[in-house]
């Protein structure tokens, strides 16, 4: 079964056309790298605007079928940043060790990533996962977390992921 992926980039520049989008092509990319399965890409480019972000993330979820959910941008402390606030809008469960373990990798390489109020969380069969604006944030919170994410994804009654073992190890706790 092919694996639905939303890819969701949350910029008012970006999405006005100010500036070409370079963190869903960035996203899209890491997937390519670590997937072994086949996916395929369900990619959405929206502005900071909460009720806007619910509504995709739940059309991606609900309608869509997609398995796992990106989005990037919107997490800062800026008056326009609400991705985070729209994905708890819209999730039954959050996941704060996700952010937890993204914020701690990022922090190594710079000090304001304490500054992503980044978080994840499921809705339905879909794990959906917050990642920071700047694109070259995108590989390293990836690769962070995706070790979790298959088996998250098997809990939730999703798509079965496989990852490049050399890259990024899924784990799924045997038993
Ligand atoms: N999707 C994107 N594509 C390319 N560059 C981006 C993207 N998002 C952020 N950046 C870059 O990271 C910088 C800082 O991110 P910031 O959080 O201000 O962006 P943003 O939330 O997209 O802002 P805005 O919503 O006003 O466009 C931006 O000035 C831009 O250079
Ligand atoms: N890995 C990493 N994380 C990062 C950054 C970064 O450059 N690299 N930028 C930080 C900054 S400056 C901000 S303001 C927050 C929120 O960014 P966002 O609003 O674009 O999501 O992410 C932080 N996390």
């Amino acid at each position: 079964m092919t694996a639905k992926i939303g890819v969701v980039t949350v910029s008012d520049r970006a999405s006005a056309g100010t500036y070409e989008d370079k963190g869903g092509p960035a996203i899209a990319d890491v997937l390519g790298e670590i997937l072994t399965s086949p996916w395929e890409a369900v990619r959405r480019l929206v502005p900071d605007n909460a009720a806007l972000v619910s509504q995709t993330l739940q059309d991606l979820a609900d309608r869509d079928g997609c398995s796992l959910i990106f989005t990037t941008g919107g997490t800062g402390p800026s008056p326009r940043d609400v991705t985070p606030e729209a994905t708890e809008a819209v999730c039954e469960k959050m996941l704060p060790g996700f952010g937890e373990l993204m914020r701690e990798k990022s922090l190594a390489q710079v000090p304001t990533a304490i500054l992503s109020r980044q978080t994840a969380g499921i809705r339905g069969k879909a794990l959906i996962v917050n990642l920071p604006g700047k694109p070259q944030s995108i590989r390293l919170c990836m690769l962070a977390v995706f070790p979790a994410i298959p088996y998250c994804v098997d809990l939730i009654g999703g798509a079965r992921l496989e990852t490049d073992p050399s890259l990024c190890p899924a784990f799924r706790p045997p038993g």
